[in-house]
């Protein structure tokens, strides 16, 4: 067992580094934490949009994850882009084994909007992988999806935070609100109490990534013991500053900064 707090990521590709499991490394790293991946899909993409997709099978997927978890167990673990139904059954797998604390982004649709899984993996991601996830953190519209609800409003982003952890049996549901008008607020419910933690709405187009960086922090923090209320707190620390000092890469959506946020 190693005393570095070790965070794995099960996630597609993206090639110019601003998104997927790249950016989850470098999320990671910048956390102090020791970075894992599994590649679940290879994408042709860049700032400006996704150009193609290549999957892998899920029998490869879980020669990769066999590899990594008879060597060593890691301490968290997310994932990010699960194109397809089978790839979901292999990874749930692994989750019910080794029960580490599992971060669940559930990446449909790419900044620029371009569709990232299959709609018929929609109920297996609902029915097998987010009754597993310690954290569910979807954005405004992948909540809609989920819950089959129209979220315009805030009494909306309470109900479906509810629905996600009460019916659907998560741990606990983070709803990003970086979609919404006014302050970027997000919602925290652990079957409890909600919390929310509200940033001023930078202007910018460079966002490409946000999700996938947020949810490698919250594992990061994970991976070393902290609770997801601490998790959640470094994590939007974290985005807003990575956002803030964005590089201004690409000719597109740019990516965020994953190195400039210094705080504990
Ligand atoms: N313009 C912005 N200003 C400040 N914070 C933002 C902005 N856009 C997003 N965020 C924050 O970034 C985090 C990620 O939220 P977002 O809703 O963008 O996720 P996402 O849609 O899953 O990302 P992705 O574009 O990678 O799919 C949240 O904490 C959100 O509040
Ligand atoms: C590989 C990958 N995962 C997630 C997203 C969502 O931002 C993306 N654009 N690409």
């Amino acid at each position: 067992m190693s005393d570095l707090p070790i965070a794995l990521t099960v996630a597609g590709t993206d090639p110019t580094g601003g998104a997927g499991v790249f950016a989850d490394l470098k999320a990671m790293h910048s956390r102090d934490v020791y970075g894992m991946a599994a590649v679940t899909s290879l994408t042709a993409q860049n700032t400006m949009g996704v150009q193609d997709v290549y999957n892998i099978p899920a029998d490869f997927i879980d020669k990769e994850l066999n590899s990594i978890f008879s060597d060593e167990v890691p301490h968290a673990m997310k994932t990010g882009m699960l194109a397809e139904t089978d790839m979901m059954f292999v990874i749930a797998e692994y989750i019910r084994k080794y029960n580490i604390p599992y971060v669940m982004d559930p990446v449909m649709i790419a900044t620029s909007g371009d569709r990232l899984m299959t709609p018929e993996a929609m109920n297996t991601l609902i029915e097998t992988l987010i009754p597993l996830a310690s954290v569910v953190a979807p954005n405004l519209h992948e909540a809609a999806a989920i819950t089959g609800m129209k979220i315009t409003e805030e009494a909306d982003i309470h109900q479906a935070l509810k629905i996600i952890v009460d019916d659907m049996q998560a741990g606990s549901v983070i709803i990003k609100g970086g979609h919404l008008e006014g302050d970027a607020r997000d919602y925290l419910y652990d079957g409890q109490t909600i919390t929310t933690l509200s940033a001023k709405r930078i202007q910018t187009n460079q966002t490409h990534g946000t999700g996938c960086t947020f949810s490698a922090v919250l594992t990061a923090e994970l991976a070393k013991g902290r609770t997801i209320q601490q998790a959640f707190k470094t994590s939007k620390a974290y985005i807003t500053n990575a956002i803030e000092h964005s590089p201004g890469i690409g000719r597109g959506n740019g990516p965020v900064n994953h190195f400039s946020y210094k705080g504990e």
